[in-house]
């Protein structure tokens, strides 16, 4: 598998990047590397979601680099998945769609889905604007992570989740890491996402304030979280 020399699927220097001629993040220097899962942490409007945008090639950088694979790249995201990045927004199925055309239109057996989230069997003829909350995002992260992507990038998977949903989603994603795949995620459950990341970033007006291992932070839960209720933006 092509890796960067530091061993990186995916890897940013100095990278700035918004919307119009203002940069929402600044400076981001991250990386994930395969077999290991990174949370990207930060209160609302902290410039998460444009991080992974970027990182994802749907926003083009505006200075800086994202190295893919090794290769400095500004290759759009139709290109980076097929080399094998996985992108997961809110709830990313077809609606209109039964549970398993869902899984069709993505490519993977439904075999293969229902090794992962055997929740979903019974769901197979339904709509999947009728499934759960927690079933939708099964559905995506079973699309995702059943294609065997290199690298995930997963935007608020378990949003407005029951707890026990958000922690079945997360191990899900860790046990594919366990596996190799490299996971980014951003996450609003600070708690339960500390438990199965090996590496955390703190994004506060889009830039990185705090990096470190999950037992390196644990001391500062309560001001991540706290900073959380305060406008990432002011
Ligand atoms: N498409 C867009 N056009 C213009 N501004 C945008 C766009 N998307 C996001 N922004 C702005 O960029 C800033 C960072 O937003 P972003 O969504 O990246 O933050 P976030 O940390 O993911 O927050 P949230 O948790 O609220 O999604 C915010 O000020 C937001 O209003």
């Amino acid at each position: 598998m092509p890796e960067t020399t530091s061993g990186a699927l995916i890897a940013t220097s100095s990278l700035s990047a918004g919307y119009g001629t203002q940069p929402v993040v600044r400076d981001l220097d991250i990386e994930v590397r395969p077999g290991e899962v990174v949370a990207l942490l930060g209160p609302n409007g902290a410039g998460k979601s444009t991080t992974l945008r970027v990182l994802a090639g749907d926003l083009a950088p505006m200075s800086g680099e994202v190295r893919w694979l090794g290769e400095p790249s500004r290759a759009p995201l139709h290109r980076r998945a097929r080399e094998g990045l996985a992108y997961v927004g809110e709830r990313a199925v077809f609606t209109r769609l039964d549970t398993a055309d869902n899984l069709r239109v993505g490519r993977v057996e439904a075999a293969r889905a229902l090794e992962l989230f055997p929740e979903l069997e019974k769901r197979l003829g339904t709509g999947a604007g009728m499934l759960s909350g927690g079933e939708q995002q099964m559905l995506s992260l079973a699309r995702a992570l059943c294609r065997e992507p290199r690298l995930l990038l997963a935007d608020e998977l378990s949003l407005g989740l029951a707890p026990l949903v958000v922690e079945r989603l997360l191990r899900a994603v860790r046990e594919a890491a366990d596996r190799g795949l490299g996971a980014l995620l951003v996450e609003q459950h600070v708690r339960k996402v500390l438990d199965i990341a090996d590496r955390v970033y703190v994004l506060r007006r889009g830039r990185v304030v705090m990096t470190g291992t999950p037992q390196e932070l644990r001391g500062n839960l309560d001001a991540i979280e706290s900073s959380y209720l305060a406008d990432g933006r002011s």
